[in-house]
């Protein structure tokens, strides 16, 4: 039996003939027909997040064609319409003020017109949770269509991996090894082909968590963007999204607490960013769970890295999609009962059902669990004076660093370091090389305002090069700190998120340069070794000051946005739960 879909509220009403009339009348323009609007088909939306800026998700104006394809197919009536456009690394001061905009832009589509399900293009980091917080939100039957990665990226008969590539190409740069012809031949070579970033970046982390919390056909998200396989994923995924429009099947009955467990466990095995935690953080509360804190310790940390990919590891995306993609890291996670897979995913099967037989035959790629690349790959979390929470990458913890300053007789896991501060990153950039700031390797170098208030947005910059100097002298990393967050393509392994953040009078607020902070990883504390007595003494100095909002937006996020350790979420919009079953009032 058809059931009667929210989008007849519009084009099928007899109680308002009279506006069926209006809503009708100009689809005709680009020729749909009212029989077609009228005939008991779900209307399909496909949430379009490619544009010529935003280069990571473009390939989805070719993909859609694909996914129309599927959905007419299968019975429905595709409509496609704009996402606000998120593009990680050009947009300033940051795209982490679109992740909130594009969320409730979203909301607002798939509330106020008539669209019974959704397709998500996926992409760069933000345009993934952006739009599974507002499926979330609106919770009408949704599935991720991931874009894909480049192909690998080879320069000189080497895999250069984008994102990577800038952070080892600055290094190079600051040590004299290459001049910026050189640093721009690298750059370019790092992005051979339309997709997003091929290392285990953001944005592959993103649209792996999506598929492995169940909301992608299985071994979507690795698909190369410009593979055959990637079209024919465009294909069945508008297929499926009219059956889960058919049957129902929402958000709401996937995005349970086990999907997101699931979620940070796997997050862990593929080495992925640090970004994770405030995105998974924020879909979490969107789909009304609770995540806490302590989960990333209890359910991630412990979770051996499983996939060698840069930056943890050595390949790019072109031979983890060979190598089974996610559902071979997650076959590996279930087989010794790490998952939570007895759960629903947009296949209509289980979890559990997705991944059987998806074993890798690339052992070079993906390690089995009993013999990792790596043990206990999940973020570390911390807390102390500076900060109620950070989380460290431990995944790309190097030998050289963990010797350096996690190994040192009788006081392993435990460092001390003089702190060297600045307030945001021009600040960083005019003095790094300053040598009155004698930065030595005995420095741990401290960014604040950065946070989603401070810049506003929270930048990606924690990942603070050494000073020139040191680098030619071989030190590529000092330990790092902020209430800001870096790039998921950076082997740095920072201390970052830092919550509550600088600019609402967290502790970072209040450490000078030239303070010691101690770091102990065996009981998960940073503290600066400042006594509270003048910690208070320094208060009556005020927070660092923010520099002022340029937009109207960047006050309205600031004014709703909350911290990292929560998710960064425009927190007035919690309260909104399954707006897709309130249906709006007719509008003339
Ligand atoms: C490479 C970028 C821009 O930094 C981001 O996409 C990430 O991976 O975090």
């Amino acid at each position: 039996m058809t059931r009667r879909y929210r989008s007849q509220d519009w084009f099928d009403n007899p109680d308002h003939i009279d506006m069926t009339a209006l809503y009708l009348e100009r689809f005709m323009n680009y020729g749909i027909t009212p029989e077609e609007l009228r005939s008991g088909k779900p209307i399909i939306g496909i949430a379009q997040s490619g544009s010529d800026i935003s280069p990571c998700n473009r390939i989805h104006l070719d993909l859609a064609k694909r996914v129309r394809d599927g959905i007419r197919d299968a019975g429905g009536i595709p409509m496609e319409f704009p996402l606000h456009p998120i593009f990680e690394n050009c947009r300033r001061p940051t795209a982490a003020i679109d992740r909130n905009l594009a969320y409730m832009g979203l909301v607002e589509i798939l509330h106020g017109y008539p669209i019974d399900a959704v397709v998500l293009t996926t992409g760069c980091d933000k345009t993934t949770p952006s739009q599974l917080m507002a499926a979330a939100t609106v919770d009408i039957p949704a599935i991720v269509l991931s874009g894909g990665p480049m192909l690998d990226g080879w320069l000189d008969g080497e895999l250069v991996g984008s994102g990577a590539a800038i952070w080892k190409g600055r290094r190079r740069l600051a040590a004299g090894e290459i001049d910026n012809e050189k640093f721009l031949e690298i750059a370019a070579a790092s992005a051979p082909s339309a997709g997003h970033c091929n290392t285990m970046g953001t944005a592959s982390t993103m649209n792996a968590i999506a598929e492995a919390l169940g909301m992608s056909l299985t071994g979507c998200s690795a698909i190369p963007a410009p593979y055959r396989e990637r079209g024919q994923m465009a294909y069945e995924t508008g297929r499926r999204i009219v059956a889960l429009a058919e049957q129902d099947i929402r958000p709401s009955a996937i995005l349970t607490r086990d999907a997101f467990l699931d979620a940070i466990v796997t997050n862990a095995a593929i080495g992925g960013s640090t970004n994770a935690q405030q995105h998974i953080m924020a879909m979490a509360r969107h789909a009304g769970v609770e995540i806490h804190t302590e989960d990333w310790m209890k359910y991630g940390h412990d979770v051996p890295l499983l996939l060698n990919m840069q930056p943890s590891g050595k390949y790019l995306g072109e031979r983890f999609h060979r190598a089974g993609g996610v559902p071979a890291v997650m076959w590996e996670l279930e087989q010794k009962g790490k998952l939570r897979s007895q759960r629903l995913t947009v296949t209509g099967k289980t979890m559990a059902e997705n991944l059987a037989g998806r074993e890798t035959n690339d052992r070079e790629m993906i390690w089995p669990f009993d013999a990792p690349l790596k043990e206990k790959a999940g973020f570390f979390v911390l807390s102390g004076n500076l900060f109620d929470f950070a989380i460290m990458k431990t995944s790309v913890i190097s030998e050289d660093f963990r010797q350096r300053y996690l190994k040192q007789p009788g006081h392993e896991g435990v460092f001390e370091c003089r702190a060297i501060v600045f307030d945001g990153s021009d600040d960083y950039h005019k003095r790094i090389n300053d040598p009155s700031l004698n930065i030595d390797e005995n420095c741990i170098l401290v960014i604040r305002g950065a946070g989603p208030i401070g810049w506003p947005g929270s930048a990606e910059v924690v990942n603070m090069q050494p000073p020139d100097a040191l680098i030619k002298r071989g030190i590529n990393n000092l330990p790092t700190l902020g209430d800001g967050r870096q790039s998921g393509t950076s082997d740095s392994p920072s201390i970052l998120n830092a919550s509550p953040e600088s600019a609402v009078g967290g502790g970072l607020a209040w450490i000078r340069t030239g303070d010691t902070i101690r770091i102990d990883l065996n009981n998960g504390t940073a503290n600066m070794l400042v006594d509270d007595a003048e910690i208070e003494r320094r208060k009556a100095d005020g927070i660092p000051p923010v520099p002022p909002s340029q937009t109207p937006w960047q006050e309205i996020y600031r004014s709703t946005v909350g911290q990292m350790q929560s998710g960064a979420c425009m927190e007035l919009a919690l309260e909104y739960r399954n707006v897709g079953a309130v249906l709006p009032r007719h509008n003339h």
